[in-house]
């Protein structure tokens, strides 16, 4: 059964399939043509490009051309337009805004046209503090920007919460082959590159080609012994502590190296049994943000997996635009996540004792 018979949020959900699918369009041209002179530094530092900004505007638009609108719109994303605003950025806001106007041209569906104040407007669509109550769409234009830059995996992620809780999210992983990445399931159709994830709330988790095949049910692998699982994490060894990994996949037993790839392309490939785990575990004092999480968490969810802190919590996306969370986030099927919690919590406390020994 597809995720459109008896879903509530069908009419949400095509409109979040459409507007992934268009920013991606768009992210690949970029990706395709490097455009080294239109990659900024963010005030922490951590790169932006075109694509992001791009992929942003497309995906507000089409939201609002497209999803119904039961109620203001709020979007909740990452990228905002304070650095286009500044002097030095006429060139990088040029580029942009021709990149967005030419997006649209090619598909046809809508007559817009944007200036370029209407292109630093749009972009502030994603103001939105999210919380408890209410819609809320939450999005990552260009989730792994550090792999999109590398011509590596990168993802279009983007959810919906409503009253606080995720209830629909697709991810548009451009690189991502449609057969299996790992070596748990051994794909078929694994030339074919350019994967949308998909999954509502009660309805399960689906996969289809980017440029649009039937969707497929995905679910989670079935492996209950540790010795054959294998692991997910960051390709950036700044963003996840590999020492903590690397002991928790040893206190479990996984025989196999890491797989590490970019973005939540990990979610994706987790969610369709590429592989059994994903391990994150950011350096201490950073703050994880709800965009980096909500897509691909509720389709490893409706997959049959489950997501959750380091504590066993779930993560909590209704406190704004922030995860409350100090430690890391692991995800699993449900045969493996009592002895991977336990791995973790004994990896942890090992480190702890190694920090200060009595
Ligand atoms: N020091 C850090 N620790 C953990 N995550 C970080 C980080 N610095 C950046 N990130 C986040 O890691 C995301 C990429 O995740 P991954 O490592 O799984 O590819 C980035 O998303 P963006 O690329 O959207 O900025 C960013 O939000
Ligand atoms: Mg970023
Ligand atoms: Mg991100
Ligand atoms: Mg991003």
């Amino acid at each position: 059964m597809s995720q459109a018979a008896g879903n509530p949020y069908a009419a949400e959900l095509a409109a979040a399939k459409k507007a992934v699918t268009l920013a991606a369009r768009l992210c690949q041209a970029v990706q395709e043509d490097i455009l080294q002179s239109g990659v900024q530094s963010k005030a922490d530092q951590s790169p932006v490009t075109v694509a992001d900004y791009g992929s942003q505007i497309l995906v507000s638009l089409v939201l609002k051309m497209e999803a119904p609108a039961s109620s203001s719109f709020s979007m909740v994303a990452e990228e905002d337009s304070e650095e286009l605003r500044k002097e030095g950025a006429e060139e990088i806001l040029e580029n942009i805004t021709e990149l967005v106007n030419e997006t649209i041209v090619d598909d046809g569906t809508y007559s817009i046209y944007f200036s370029k104040e209407g292109i630093l407007s749009a972009i502030d669509d994603g103001k939105s503090e999210g919380g408890p109550s209410g819609r809320h769409w939450v999005l990552d234009p260009i989730d792994g920007t550090k792999g999109f830059l590398r011509g590596d995996q990168y993802a279009i992620a983007l959810a919906l919460l409503d009253e606080g809780k995720v209830v629909l999210g697709v991810l548009a992983c451009p690189n991502l082959s449609l057969g299996s990445i790992g070596n748990l399931n051994g794909g078929s159709s694994g030339d074919q590159v350019g994967a949308l994830f998909s999954a509502t709330i009660g309805c399960g988790a689906e996969v289809e080609s980017l440029q649009g095949s039937p969707a497929q049910k995905i679910s989670v692998c079935s492996i209950d012994n540790p010795v054959e699982a294998s692991f997910f994490e960051s390709y950036e060894g700044a963003h996840s502590l590999r020492d903590l990994t690397g002991s928790i996949a040893e206190i479990l037993g996984v025989q196999a190296p890491p797989v590490r790839i970019d973005s939540q392309a990990k979610y994706g490939a987790l969610a369709r049994g590429d592989g059994a785990i994903y391990l994150r575990f950011p350096h201490k004092g950073y703050r994880e943000k709800i965009w980096d999480h909500a897509a691909g968490s509720i389709v490893v969810t409706e997959a049959g997996g489950l997501v959750t802190d380091a504590s066993g919590n779930d993560l909590d996306f209704s406190k704004g635009r922030f995860l409350d969370l100090d430690t890391g986030i692991i995800a699993t099927n449900k045969q493996l996540m009592p002895s991977l919690l336990k791995a973790v919590q004994d990896a942890i406390k090992e480190q702890n004792q190694a920090a200060s020994p009595l």
